[in-house]
């Protein structure tokens, strides 16, 4: 059994599944073995020694200290795609919300009082201050072609829009769903210059923050519609405002809503909904919890952001998973430990990810807690443990 904490409401399907392998699933688990969590920021959390792995139920990851999980031997999991299609369709509603003056007409009406005016005769009178041009024809920018930026992409082309994307990173994955009709924008710069609404969906990273700054949004075509479903820190808010009262950015829509952004006319200010679906929040909690649970129970690794994908079916003996610095000599050191506590290796399988390597080695025999020290005590390895019940 292994304690997991969790840090926000987790969907009862994804805490369902992981109470019926028989782990302790809740906020207030102590020395947990695991954590799953949506959007709360674990930068400032200690953690403590018992921690194996951190199950993020959705993409972005930048809630989570990811290098100092990496230093700690933690696995830090996200679930992609799991929510792709509920933040895809809540884009298409921001795509129409940013061209017809829907919030503000529908404001309005509300503002009437039917005690004092025949509400159809005034409707038809003011409607003409809430018109907005159709998105059908006009170029939308996909900056970030992954498991959101290429749906979005192609409901565009179902819209009728011409799009362009950028992804200088573009998976084969993401090209082999994206529709034949997107066209490729060579730059940034050169989305953003010819086209009328433009959606990001990229990560926040060190590379991304900001990326959208008052240089970028000086070269963007006037008049243009900016749509970010993704994270706040992309955008430069201040630039953002001073583009809004020049208009080259006629309105932003945003689902990370910040102080210098509010009380702005042009802002339409979402309380991060995207994500906020029933089918989402199931899809993400099971996605996570599977993932959390397979590994802390065989040591498995699948849909890391941090550690090498790396799974291998049991033989219902001892496992050992170990984790080490991806430098030369590091196999041999660790097999002849094994081999001086006399086990005898089953399986073996090793992966590496940048500087880190993960190794799941199976046993004939039991490992003892000895053999466990002496791996863990060889220069270069970040983490080595038993799984508890061996790899069944
Ligand atoms: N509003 C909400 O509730 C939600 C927001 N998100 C945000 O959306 C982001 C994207 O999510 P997914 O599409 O699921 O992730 P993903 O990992 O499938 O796609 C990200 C794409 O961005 C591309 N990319 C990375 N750096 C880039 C750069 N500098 N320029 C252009 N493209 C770049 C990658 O190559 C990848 O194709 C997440 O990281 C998260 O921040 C995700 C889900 C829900
Ligand atoms: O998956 C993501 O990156 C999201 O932004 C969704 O966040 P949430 O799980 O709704 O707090």
């Amino acid at each position: 059994m292994a304690r997991i904490q969790t840090f926000n409401k987790i969907a009862a399907e994804g805490i369902a599944l992981l109470e019926a392998r028989g782990h302790q699933v809740g906020p207030d688990v102590h020395d947990p073995d695991g954590i799953l969590v949506r959007s709360a920021k674990l930068q400032d959390i200690t953690f403590g020694p018992s921690l194996r792995g951190i199950a993020r139920a959705g993409a972005g990851v930048n809630n989570v200290p990811v290098s100092r999980c990496t230093e700690e031997g933690v696995v830090v999991f996200n679930t992609p795609g799991s929510n792709a299609n509920s933040v895809k369709e809540l884009v298409v509603a921001g795509l129409m919300l940013s061209s017809r003056k829907i919030i503000e007409g529908c404001q309005w009406v509300q503002t009437l009082d039917p005690a004092k005016v025949d509400v159809g005769k005034e409707v038809e009178a003011g409607k003409s201050a809430f018109g907005g041009p159709e998105i059908a024809g006009k170029r939308l920018g996909v900056i970030g072609l992954g498991a959101i930026g290429v749906m979005v992409a192609n409901a565009g082309i179902s819209l009728g829009m011409e799009v362009a994307g950028y992804d200088p990173y573009l998976s084969v994955n993401s090209a082999w769903g994206l529709s034949r009709s997107v066209l490729r924008a060579t730059s940034l710069e050169a989305l953003l210059a010819d086209c009328d609404y433009i959606s990001i969906h990229v990560p926040l990273n060190d590379e991304t923050r900001g990326v959208i700054n008052a240089d970028r949004l000086n070269k963007t075509k006037k008049g243009a519609r900016f749509l970010n479903f993704s994270r706040d820190a992309l955008v430069d808010d201040q630039a953002m405002v001073k583009a809004l009262k020049d208009g080259t950015i006629s309105t932003y829509v945003t689902d990370f809503p910040t102080a210098a952004l509010l009380g702005n006319p042009g802002v339409i200010a979402i309380p991060h909904l995207g994500a906020s679906t029933p089918e989402a929040e199931t899809n993400s909690a099971i996605m996570a919890a599977q993932q959390l649970a397979d590994f802390l129970e065989q040591g498995n690794i699948k849909h890391s952001v941090n550690f090498p994908e790396c799974i291998m079916d049991g033989n219902g003996g001892d496992r050992i998973i170990l984790a080490n610095k991806n430098v030369p000599n590091m196999v041999s050191r660790i097999t002849t430990i094994l081999a001086e506590a006399e086990l005898n290796i089953s399986d073996m399988l090793n992966r590496h990810r940048d500087d880190l390597a993960y190794n799941i080695i199976d046993v004939d025999q039991t490992i003892s807690a000895a053999t466990v020290e002496k791996l863990q005590a060889i220069d270069g390895v970040v983490m080595a443990r038993v799984v508890p019940g061996g790899a069944g």
